[in-house]
């Protein structure tokens, strides 16, 4: 390898990276790591739309450090696919997870919770 070491193998950036996640996170009641060609993720936003919850997402296949977040996501939940989704600031899981809260009817009374639906939704569950 050399004195040169990729961004995602130095420790700062994997130390930036994570915090940057986190922050990320923070920063809005439902986050989306995704990639914009991934049809798992499609289905996903496709059904926060439905369900008219407002969602931050995150393409890490546009983001310049999208490998880097990628890498940090894997270290802090064990997860390395996408999407890879949090509802105030709780690791969710993936789309078969969102799915199946939804189908449970316990994803709009998380999102009701966290303020990402806008005085509630009239649905309980959608159909994606
Ligand atoms: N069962 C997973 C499937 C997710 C999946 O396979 N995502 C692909 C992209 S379509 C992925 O993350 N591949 C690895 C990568 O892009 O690094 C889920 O429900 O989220």
């Amino acid at each position: 390898m050399g004195i040169s070491s990729s961004s995602s193998s130095n420790p700062e950036s994997r130390a930036m990276a994570l915090a940057k996640a986190k922050e990320i996170v923070a920063s809005a009641p439902v986050v989306v790591f995704s990639k914009s060609y991934c049809p798992f993720c499609v289905r996903v936003k496709k059904l926060f739309e439905q369900l008219g919850a407002s969602f931050k997402a995150i393409e890490m296949d546009v983001e310049s450090d999208g490998a880097e977040l990628q890498d940090a996501l894997k270290e802090w939940t064990g997860q390395r696919t996408v999407p890879n989704v949090f509802i105030k600031g709780k690791h969710i899981g993936g789309c078969d997870d969102t799915m199946a809260l939804n189908t449970q009817g316990k994803l709009v009374p998380l999102l009701t919770e966290a303020g990402a639906i806008a005085g509630g939704s009239s649905k309980s569950t959608v159909t994606a």
